[in-house]
């Protein structure tokens, strides 16, 4: 709940700011609440309509009321933000656009929470600008690369891209009930918001669908590189992860300097979302110790 206990919105908290950082120059949607001295940047994951708000709603107020300011980025080509063809790393590409954000809105140092793909971008930031970040957080992702154990693609990420090349609602049910253990909670409303803001940008479909025919490898494999990281680190994985195995978990843990696992049975891809509660209570205890 806000001050005045009315909910937390995604309009009440929208925000746009041009962002200039090396080659990219763009405008940036990002959701901005709340007003700690401490603040939490959380990045989504590339699914076809994610966002900061669709992959974190259930997380904003209680870090919000734990006294965090918290900032959800939507990655270039995502969301509200301007669309943009990724040739190179994906990863390396949404980690400059934090960094401008975070020198646009001045903000020196945050802590990252990163879902799949924003788990990449985490870690791809955390080895470029290792002095601005405190503590990383990463679900469902945090390196690209293969996993010993599973077929790769994974289903779910061939799920992702049939509905990046055939946005229909079909195609949606088919990928989001992958994404979740329990697939009761998947409202008609969810599917729905998530149709409309997909079809809402036609370009960022597009575009994806060439990204990934220019270069396949969006998400580079950085498990050689991940002992630079010395932020501490809370792994968290589903058991149930359909579209990034928990190997590539294990990977992170054996790489990073201090990262500690947590796996959550009964979940899929999206733990911040199927066990919020658990999940915000686990990030809140970790940030603050
Ligand atoms: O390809 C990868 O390694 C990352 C896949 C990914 O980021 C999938 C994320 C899906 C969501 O979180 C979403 O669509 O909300």
């Amino acid at each position: 709940m806000s001050i005045n206990n009315a909910p937390m919105t995604e309009s009440d908290t929208s925000r746009f700011v041009r962002i200039k950082e090396g080659d990219l120059d763009l405008q940036l949607h990002y959701n901005d609440a709340g007003s700690g001295a401490e603040t939490v940047v959380m990045l989504h994951g590339s699914g076809p309509g994610a966002s900061g708000w669709a992959n974190f709603n259930r997380n904003v107020e209680p870090f919000v009321a734990a006294g965090y300011r918290v900032v959800l980025m939507d990655c270039p080509g995502w969301s509200k933000s301007d669309p943009v063809v990724s040739t190179g790393s994906r990863s390396d590409l949404n980690a400059r656009a934090l960094k401008g954000l975070m020198d646009a809105i001045d903000l020196d140092k945050v802590h990252i929470v990163g879902n799949s793909m924003g788990g990449h971008s985490a870690v791809a930031f955390a080895l470029a600008n290792p002095e601005r970040v405190g503590k990383l957080v990463l679900m469902g992702g945090g390196t690209g690369g293969p996993s010993p154990f599973v077929p790769m693609p994974t289903e779910g990420i061939k799920l992702i891209g049939a509905l990046y090349r055939d946005p229909t609602i079909e195609n949606l049910k088919r990928m989001m009930n992958v994404f979740v253990y329990d697939t009761s909670n998947l409202t008609e409303e969810l599917f729905r918001a998530r149709l409309d803001n997909m079809l809402s940008r036609r370009d960022h479909l597009e575009n994806f669908v060439k990204s990934a025919e220019a270069n396949p490898k969006q998400f580079p494999d950085v498990g050689h590189r991940l002992g630079e990281i010395a932020s501490p680190t809370l792994v968290i994985w589903g058991r149930d992860d359909r579209f990034v195995p928990l190997d590539i978990g294990l990977r992170l843990v054996t790489g990073l300097q201090k990262a500690d696992l947590h796996v959550y049975s009964r979940c899929g891809h999206w733990a911040q979302w199927e066990h919020a509660d658990k999940f915000n209570r686990m990030v809140l205890d970790f940030l603050a110790r």
